[in-house]
């Protein structure tokens, strides 16, 4: 009880900075400033500055192992949760709040940042368990408030038509592109601001792998989406702003259709045509 309680004043902290984050527009919704991160003793990260749009879809390429998810995780504190991985320096701000800060609680921060990873990873539980897993420790739902919420999530996912008549068997026996849309759901079931996506549709087939792109669409309009992606004729039909990554550094940074006409680097130039990555 005292560990949920924590978490709830720590959330409802978090919301005077989001205020201040909106009434700011020249400034982006989440920035990092000088940011280093290592695994143990080897540097992966190297002073990342960047700054994320609100309501705008941000793409995160690059070569394999250049530290897109490195980075990704690090903007919701998800990424200590893997042993030896340290932020050594700098900051990332959400709106006016380093998340980062000793008195920030990482829990509510993952709530108000939410990600999506690249396999789905829904819980061992229905498929209305999983919607509910962060708001039932909250409020003590009726049946019918729970359906309710349920339904509201699950069709903002894309999913309620193909699931309604069975919200009480497991998750897992959806298929995977279903379980990717149903870990979205629990995602907006935590009503956050942002939301982090790790290469969502690299275990998807094409049509679901399509879906998800329809969402990120429709999302954007009341959501920031960051998404990693491999996939350069994927951030071409989806991002907004585009960041480029070489060996832990931030390369290229730019609105998508001006980096993608004018990458200003070689690195950036030969990624982009295919010749590395
Ligand atoms: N848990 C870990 N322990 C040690 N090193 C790690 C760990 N995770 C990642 N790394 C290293 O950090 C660097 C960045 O990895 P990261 O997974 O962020 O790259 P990525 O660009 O997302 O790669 P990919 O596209 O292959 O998923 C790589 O050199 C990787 O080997």
């Amino acid at each position: 009880m005292l560990q949920t309680a924590i978490n709830l004043n720590s959330a409802a902290a978090l919301h005077p900075a989001i205020l201040t984050a909106a009434s700011a527009p020249s400034a982006g919704i989440l920035q990092t400033q000088q940011l280093n991160i290592h695994y143990g003793l080897e540097q992966r990260l190297f002073d990342i500055n960047i700054s994320i749009a609100e309501r705008q879809v941000t793409a995160i390429m690059g070569p394999s192992g250049c530290g897109k998810s490195t980075l990704l995780k690090s903007l919701n504190r998800t990424l200590e949760l893997t042993p030896g991985a340290e932020v050594t320096s700098g900051s990332v701000y959400f709106g006016e709040l380093d998340i980062y800060q000793s008195d920030v609680d990482a829990r509510a921060v993952r709530k108000v940042i939410g990600i999506i990873h690249q396999r789905p990873q829904p819980f061992p539980m229905s498929i209305e368990e999983n919607v509910l897993f962060g708001v039932r420790f909250h409020q003590r739902l009726k049946r019918s408030q729970r359906q309710l919420l349920a339904e509201r999530y699950l069709t903002m996912a894309g999913l309620w038509d193909e699931v309604k008549d069975r919200l009480h068997q497991s998750a897992h026996q959806l298929s995977g592109g279903q379980q990717q849309r149903l870990c979205l759901a629990r995602t907006l079931a935590n009503q956050p601001q942002i939301i982090l996506m790790d290469e969502p549709c690299s275990s998807l087939d094409p049509a679901s792998t399509e879906r998800i792109e329809q969402l990120v669409q429709q999302l954007k309009n009341d959501y920031t989406i960051v998404i990693v992606t491999h996939n350069i004729a994927q951030s071409r039909r989806l991002a907004d702003q585009a960041l480029l990554m070489m060996e832990g550094r931030v390369i290229e940074n730019a609105p998508a259709a001006q980096l993608f006409a004018n990458p200003t680097t070689v690195a950036g130039q030969d990624f982009l045509q295919g010749r590395i990555g």
